[in-house]
């Protein structure tokens, strides 16, 4: 009874806002939709899934119904649908819930899945409260802390060489971004720059990777993700990475306990004032290890390397592009000839904005953002034939939205150059919905200020020190998935001395 009723109530709000069907994928297979699963799979092994669903999206409609596991969903890369979700109907969708929380007495080595609730992972109130929290974190006193960035950097430095060869620059600016967000996170960095450090930096990158490669899989098959139970990887990766968590939980809760976490040492109250260490805000709050564990873990999977993977597309074009390196650096020695480094200097230096723009424009780290419609709800487009009809979306169907398929959309960016990077599009462009690399709406990344403030801060700095980066690798940007995207091939360089 209450089914009819509720296909009732359905129908209405279809007629009553003039809403038409979506395009739909043609399944081979109607019932579960593994054929599309399948061939998804298929090229993401072979690097092309990317292009993979710009075909997809050209063929069946930007915004399109297709069937995942034996449940209706959809795609959609059109700025307006992905602003009704994000935005204007944003408590009508919630985050697509990852594995239930283990139970208390669980220990890390049961293989527990990596990411349990917190700021990525919740809504309602639990995502209100780890979004509060977290804010502090990201304020500007915070965020321009240069003279730590600066020991962190010539660490970096060190470990360039200066003798005309290769150097793979994505590992160092990866260990770069480790070591000041668990500077930040931790309120202890693990200095895996430093040449006495004896933290296996690759080891746990590389576990980080596997486990965020498996979390990315089990999302994809959804409660079909039993069939990966045997994954010894996985679980052996998720034991590395809850296991160096878990260290930093312990001795957090063991300071709190001596009445430690309030002390800084005297010379960082002097030169840097008092900080805002997550971890001791988070222990204030709760005392539970596993709460804390997975709460942390919810921002560390972000700030680990995020921005690292944002600065190294960036500097991939710049290594293929002369003519742009040079107009850069003339710019930066220019803006920083008689002033030091500062946030409102970095802001300043509009070509580099420009580049950073262009950068996660053509390669946005998460290439799309998913939700799970909690309330029959009508979208503004890709209803009809021609797709500007309204579609009315089901409770319980999950969404994607294509954010980074939309970044590249002709119809948006221009037919002749979506697909190039072109930084000077952006002394003219203007986006508002149609270019998200931060995501949108109440959700919207906290951090977008700090990403920028850092990877301007590591390139104005390598252009300070260097005069010229060349490329030392042939093959083009190829896309590699783990939770996010980035270059299969690294940044293989050469840089020259200034
Ligand atoms: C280039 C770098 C980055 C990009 C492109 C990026 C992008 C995004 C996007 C698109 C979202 C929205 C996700 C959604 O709506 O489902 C998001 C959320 C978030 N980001 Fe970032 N991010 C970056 C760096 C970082 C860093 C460095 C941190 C932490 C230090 C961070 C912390 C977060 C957090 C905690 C959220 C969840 C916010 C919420 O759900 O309320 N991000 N980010």
């Amino acid at each position: 009874m209450q089914r009819v009723s509720e296909y009732l109530i359905f129908s209405q709000l279809k007629r009553q806002n003039g809403c038409a069907e979506p395009r739909k994928y043609p399944h081979k297979d109607p019932i579960l939709g593994l054929d599309l699963f399948l061939e998804s799979g298929k090229v993401m092994k072979s690097n092309s899934l990317l292009a993979f669903n710009h075909r997809l999206f050209d063929t069946y409609g930007k915004t399109f119904q297709y069937n995942s596991w034996g449940h209706i969903a959809i795609r959609t890369m059109q700025p307006e649908n992905i602003q009704a979700v994000l935005s204007t109907s944003f408590g009508a969708f919630g985050v697509v819930p990852l594995k239930v929380k283990p139970s208390k007495n669980q220990k890390p080595e049961s293989g527990n899945p990596l990411m349990s609730k917190g700021i990525f992972t919740a809504d309602g109130v639990i995502w209100e409260h780890a979004r509060s929290l977290i804010k502090p974190t990201f304020s500007k006193h915070q965020i321009t802390n240069f003279s730590s960035l600066e020991g962190h950097f010539r660490k970096l430095l060190d470990l360039i060489p200066r003798d005309n060869s290769t150097v793979d620059l994505a590992p160092l600016l990866k260990r770069f971004i480790l070591d000041t967000s668990t500077e930040f996170l931790f309120g202890k960095s693990v200095e895996c720059l430093s040449p006495t450090t004896t933290f296996d930096s690759k080891q746990f990158l590389d576990a980080f990777d596997i486990s965020m490669r498996g979390l990315g899989e089990r999302l994809m098959l959804g409660k079909f993700s039993f069939i990966k139970g045997r994954d010894q990887p996985y679980k052996d990766a998720v034991k590395t990475v809850h296991a160096y968590i878990d260290g930093h939980v312990e001795r957090a809760l063991a300071e709190q306990q001596d009445h430690k976490a309030e002390k800084l040492d005297a010379n960082e109250r002097n030169h840097k004032g008092k900080r805002y260490i997550l971890l001791n805000e988070m222990v204030k709050e709760t005392q539970d290890p596993v709460e804390l564990r997975y709460s942390l873990l919810n921002v560390f999977f972000p700030a680990h390397d995020a921005t690292a993977v944002a600065v190294n597309n960036i500097l991939f074009h710049l290594a293929r592009e002369p003519k742009i390196q040079a107009r850069l650096r003339a710019d930066i020695m220019a803006a920083t000839k008689s002033q030091p480094l500062s946030f409102e200097l970095l802001k300043s230096i509009k070509y580099l904005r420009y580049i950073f723009n262009e950068g996660i424009r053509l390669h946005t780290p998460p290439n799309r953002l998913l939700r799970i419609c909690h309330k029959d709800t009508v979208l503004p487009v890709g209803g009809g034939v021609d797709g500007k009809s309204p579609i009315l979306v089901r409770k319980g169907t999950n969404i994607q939205l294509h954010t980074q398929a939309m970044h590249v959309d002709p119809d948006i960016w221009g037919a002749n150059d979506a697909h190039v990077f072109r930084p000077e599009r952006w002394e003219t462009a203007r986006p508002t919905w149609e270019y998200l690399p931060f995501g949108g709406g109440p959700r919207i990344c906290p951090a977008q200020q700090m990403t920028y403030t850092e990877s301007a801060f590591i390139i104005v700095r390598l252009f300070q020190e260097f005069k010229e980066i060349r490329s030392r690798d042939v093959e083009p940007w190829t896309e590699m998935h783990r939770m996010i995207v980035e270059n299969k091939n690294g940044l293989k360089v050469m840089l020259v001395p200034a």
